[in-house]
């Protein structure tokens, strides 16, 4: 009979080592494999040092835990000309454990990250807007492509973890790209933390207990939203008159539920303050949201796909409507628009989140290779259309952008994500980087853009 096989994410830094230690102890006992995995994102000119360091150790710890096997995974891709190096890394990263831990029959991945990544994380969420889902954190444990992703220590403080390395002598390596300013988790650790730390010791702990109670109230929100829904729900409608009973704080959480569930991905908040406001009384109206259109129409809301065949409520140019869409256009506009369009407007180096996206686009200033700082101030986010042109590098000719997407070999299900456009023209799409037509000259303020869809784990 095989034995059960875990696996450890082991990038070789002191976390992972340590994780990767404590569980080959706990696996003799338990009689479990491991597996470990490593993954060589070839970006630094140390990951093929880091490679060979793992392997080292590992063909070490197996003469001591024979069931140990070690798997590492090279990634080809590269991030495009102006596409985030972290967003980047992090999604190939989890597409390479995932295969490396199937093909190795696990479906169990540890990850190491501790208390203190998880006080980091709820701290960047906060900083970035975000609601109870994101102030939750990291999960402690999702079961997500098939496998279930585990982080054993996330309630251990990282001076836990130290002293384990300490008193077993681990070896580890250590990653320069965590001293990186343009990487906003560093800017927390070098700038922030110390101060936040000398001013509130126990901020670690508090933050990662806040994670905690964060990740029970988004859970709580999800099964009052269902039920809620139950309540109000008229096959696949809202019954506006049951909705109106709800409490306001309940009407706006069903209302964001129900649209989630329609469009997949959350509504942007300005369209549900709109509908919060406007579905007080039973007149006919609509709303348009990208390719969908929200109808209300005898009492009920329905979402229709702009002049599909299941559209169903007033004819389209009803007296009742006016005022501006979420888009700025006139609803009751017979030229609907059948795509959804957000304006963002890039202050600084940050992260935007772009919720009707789920996503966010991260800004990073660089030195060269980036987009001029004022082509920012406005940017128009879209849907592929059909007939745009992008350019990918200088010197290059500007191709459909079907042609570019072939000439990189980006998979169909990788294509996804907003074109960033400003004042008309393609600047970004994610996948193939900045176009060439928009890089700033050297020397000159810029930034890079990088497009992360929300963590798939
Ligand atoms: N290159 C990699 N290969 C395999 N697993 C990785 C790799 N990079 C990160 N991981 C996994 O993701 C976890 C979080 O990584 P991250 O780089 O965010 O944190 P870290 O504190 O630097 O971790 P570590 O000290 O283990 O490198 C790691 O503990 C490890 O389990």
């Amino acid at each position: 009979m095989t034995r059960p096989r875990v696996a450890v994410a082991y990038s070789g830094g002191r976390d992972s080592t340590a994780l990767l230690h404590a569980t080959l102890v706990a696996a003799v006992v338990h009689g479990v494999d491991v597996v470990a995995l490593h993954v060589h994102h070839g970006l630094s000119p140390h990951a093929d040092a880091w490679l060979a360091h793992c392997e080292r150790q590992c063909a070490r710890w197996a003469a001591t835990w024979p069931g140990l096997v070690f798997a590492a995974e090279r990634l080809a891709g590269r991030p495009s000309a102006g596409e985030s190096v972290e967003a980047w890394a992090r999604t190939a990263r989890y597409a390479a454990l995932r295969r490396m831990a199937l093909a190795h029959g696990a479906s169990l991945v540890l990850l190491g990250q501790h208390r203190r990544d998880q006080a980091e994380t709820l701290l960047l969420q906060a900083l970035r807007g975000g609601g109870a889902r994101g102030l939750a954190g990291m999960p402690r444990q999702v079961e997500r492509a098939g496998l279930v992703w585990a982080r054993p220590w996330l309630d251990r403080p990282r001076e836990a973890i130290e002293h384990y390395v300490a008193a077993h002598a681990l070896e580890h390596v250590d990653d320069d790209s965590n001293a990186d300013p343009r990487f906003a988790r560093n800017r927390l650790r070098h700038a922030v933390w110390p101060k936040l730390t000398a001013a509130w010791p126990q901020a670690e702990a508090a933050l990662a207990t806040s994670a905690r109670w964060s990740a029970d109230a988004a859970a709580v929100l999800d099964e009052v939203a269902a039920e809620d829904l139950v309540r109000v729900g008229d096959a696949g409608a809202i019954d506006l008159a049951r909705w109106r009973d709800l409490s306001p704080a309940r009407r706006s959480l069903a209302l964001r539920h129900w649209l989630a569930g329609h469009g997949g991905v959350a509504p942007p908040q300005s369209l549900t303050q709109r509908l919060l406001d406007e579905l007080g009384t039973d007149r006919a109206a609509r709303w348009p949201w990208g390719d969908l259109e929200l109808r209300s129409y005898r009492g009920r809301l329905v979402v229709a796909r702009t002049g599909g065949p299941d559209a169903s409520g007033p004819a389209s140019g009803d007296a009742s409507l006016g005022g501006k869409g979420t888009d700025g256009r006139r609803r009751g506009d017979s030229r609907l628009p059948t795509r959804p369009v957000v304006t963002l407007a890039i202050a600084g180096p940050g992260s935007y989140d772009v919720p009707i996206w789920n996503g966010a686009l991260h800004v990073d200033r660089v030195d060269s290779g980036g987009v001029a700082a004022q082509r920012l101030e406005r940017l128009e986010l879209r849907l592929r259309e059909g007939g745009e042109r992008f350019q990918l590098g200088p010197g290059r000719p500007p191709r459909p952008l079907k042609k570019q997407y072939q000439a990189v070999a980006l998979p169909e299900w990788e294509r996804t994500g907003p074109l960033v456009f400003s004042a008309g023209e393609l600047v970004f799409v994610p996948g193939l980087g900045l176009d060439a037509r928009a890089l700033a000259p050297p020397g000159a303020p810029q930034y890079a853009l990088g497009w992360e869809p929300r963590a798939p784990i």
